[in-house]
């Protein structure tokens, strides 16, 4: 019966994954999950998907992200206001749970599959010059799709927002709402009680796996003369663990995390494949009142005594503005939208945390996370049964580090590059979803990765926190189903290529420290022994075992490449 129920559970996802073809175990897996009662393990199930609406709630929340989901929550907290959610996408599945297979859900029905538009200064390596911006259309938002990394803002970066006339958006003001929401499951973080809590809807956790080469990430940095800390801690300057949004290691989306437990309120309705198309505003008080969205095929209408909050992400908040009729006044008239609202900043100020990818070291063991190696049935019984083992690495991401290029007062502690440090990269699936997901060219993938297809590698993939360029978001019609154009402008201010460039070179000299070289060559005995000990490494660095460190890679590390015994 069991297995019954997972066939039609798998032939579903199957649909709903776009290009699993490749991915035989996937049936595997969820059979395994259905035979141990998984979801079961787990009491809070799915959100109804309310059928019949009112007429009118005090609140209409537009888009059940990341920030529409967690304002469900607290809004609905209050008995006497009643609360709508409208959100265009269906539920997450169990495939977007995976932390592992992230990648797969790019390009799928869960993704809005928005695009840029073709500029020269950035994304030449994809189809088109035009870069893929995944944004989640699902319950939970970009938090199904993403990759479930728990950093918070620099302290600096919030303090910053105040300054600019925000108050009660400092770090202060801030933290206590972070601790609110968060429930710590390392131990040894949770006792700093300054800077974490426990208790809070979100689950955060370290990754239940790593390979050996998080260890030698670290030993990197602290070769380079970083200190290894908690980036979410005092300070941010170093290297550390990263920290997940996952709870028993799968994905703890914030559908998950906020609004499953809190399912049964009588105030909260929350409407699923529902397309708001506009915002109501009367001209004269200027105040929202309603929306107009889709759903089922027909165009309805629901109001607010209240509030309309947009949460429907840094794309659709601000196309649906325009639609309304809030917007740059001369765009509006273009294409042929009432102006309610002149307001030439809606669409502008685009910023966006680009990275260069391509940073890819080769090395001689057998110890990344290579798909076609690590994703098999017994990794799918293993993520299964003990919610462990590579299913639940975030694909490959182990560590991060925050430095300061020469552009940066490397006194201030407010890094101007982060690395993510990776056990796999763009050919460790052999050209298949990672390429997909970014839209690479075939002729880019071949010439840069086709040598090292299904090799063993490891990532630095240096991240610039805060661009100076800006790019911006316009209608391409007033059709609300079209989507909106959108112009990246990445790079197109120089202190940006300079600082990039400057965070290359420092990627690139994590590959020439001590602790990476020694994935290079054949290990000596004393290298082994260090690498067998990452535990050791924890121990010294946090203060207590890392549960997180898995032993079963290092009798590989015993064997070369031909499988000889080192
Ligand atoms: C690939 C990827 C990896 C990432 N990795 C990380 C990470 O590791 N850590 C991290 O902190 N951040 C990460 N991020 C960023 C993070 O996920 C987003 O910043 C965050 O989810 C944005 O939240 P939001 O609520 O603004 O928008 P979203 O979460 O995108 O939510 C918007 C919601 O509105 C809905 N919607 C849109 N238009 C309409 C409409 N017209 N009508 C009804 N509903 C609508 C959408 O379907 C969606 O559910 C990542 C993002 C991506 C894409």
């Amino acid at each position: 019966m069991a297995l019954g129920t997972a066939a039609g559970l798998a032939a579903k996802s199957a649909l709903a994954i776009g290009g699993l073809g490749k991915l035989s175990f996937i049936p595997a897996l969820l059979a395994a999950m259905a035979y141990f009662n998984y979801d079961l393990l787990d009491p809070e199930s799915r959100p109804f998907n309310q059928k019949y609406l009112r007429q009118e709630y005090d609140f209409v929340i537009v888009g059940g992200g990341s920030a529409g989901s967690v304002l469900a929550n607290r809004l609905s907290e209050v008995e006497g206001w009643s609360v709508l959610l409208l959100e265009a996408g269906g539920h997450e599945t169990d495939i977007s749970d995976v932390p592992l297979l992230s990648l797969y859900l790019h390009k799928s029905k869960l993704d809005w599959k928005y695009r840029t538009q073709p500029q020269d200064t950035a994304c030449q390596a994809m189809v088109d010059k035009r870069c893929c911006w995944t944004k989640g259309k699902v319950l939970g938002g970009s938090s199904v799709l993403n990759t479930m990394l728990y950093i918070r803002g620099n302290r600096r970066d919030f303090d910053q927002w105040e300054s600019f006339g925000n108050p009660g958006w400092g770090y202060e003001d801030v933290l206590p709402y972070f601790k609110k929401s968060e429930d710590q499951r390392n131990p040894y973080l949770a006792r700093d009680t300054r800077h974490h809590a426990t208790g809070g809807y979100l689950t955060v956790q370290d990754s239940p796996y790593n390979t050996p080469l998080g260890a030698a990430f670290l030993q990197a940095g602290e070769e380079m003369g970083y200190d290894i800390l908690d980036v979410n801690g005092q300070k941010q300057t170093g290297y550390g663990w990263y920290q997940f949004t996952m709870r028993r290691g799968t994905r703890s989306s914030t559908a998950k995390a906020f609004l499953r437990p809190v399912r049964l309120r009588q105030n909260l309705h929350i409407a699923l494949f529902s397309h708001v198309t506009k915002v109501l505003i009367d001209m004269e008080s200027k105040r929202a009142f309603g929306v107009e969205y889709f759903r089922d095929g027909e165009k309805r209408v629901v109001y607010a005594k209240r509030e309309v909050i947009l949460s429907a992400g840094a794309v659709a908040s601000p196309q649906l503005l325009m639609l309304s009729g809030v917007g740059p006044r001369q765009h509006l008239q273009e294409v042929g939208i009432d102006v309610v609202q002149d307001s030439p900043g809606v669409g502008q100020n685009l910023q966006d945390h680009i990275a260069v990818g391509g940073l890819v070291f080769q090395i001689d063991y057998p110890v990344s996370l290579v798909m076609n190696r690590l994703v098999n049935i017994n990794t799918a019984l293993r993520y299964a049964i003990t919610e462990d083992g590579p299913l639940t690495s975030s694909v490959g991401l182990e560590v991060v580090s925050f430095i300061n290029t020469k552009y940066a007062n490397s006194s201030d502690d407010w890094p101007d590059i982060e690395f993510m440090l990776t056990s796999a990269s763009t050919p460790s699936d052999g050209g298949t979803q990672v390429k997909r997901a970014h839209g690479l060219t075939d002729e880019f993938y071949n010439e840069v990765f086709g040598s090292i297809n299904n090799k063993d590698v490891f990532g630095v993939f240096p991240m610039m926190l805060r661009p100076k360029s800006r790019g911006f978001i316009k209608l391409r019609s007033k059709n609300p189903l079209d989507y909106p154009l959108m112009y990246h402008n990445y790079l197109t201010h120089p202190d940006d290529v300079g600082v990039l460039r400057e965070g290359v070179k420092a990627a690139v000299a994590v590959g020439e420290t001590q602790a990476m070289k020694r994935f290079g060559a054949p290990l000596p005995q004393q290298a082994r022994a260090q690498l067998q000990a990452p535990a050791a490494l924890h121990r010294r660095v946090l203060g207590l075992p890392h549960p997180a460190v898995h032993h079963d890679y290092l009798p590989l590390v015993l064997h070369g490449q031909d499988g000889t015994v080192q």
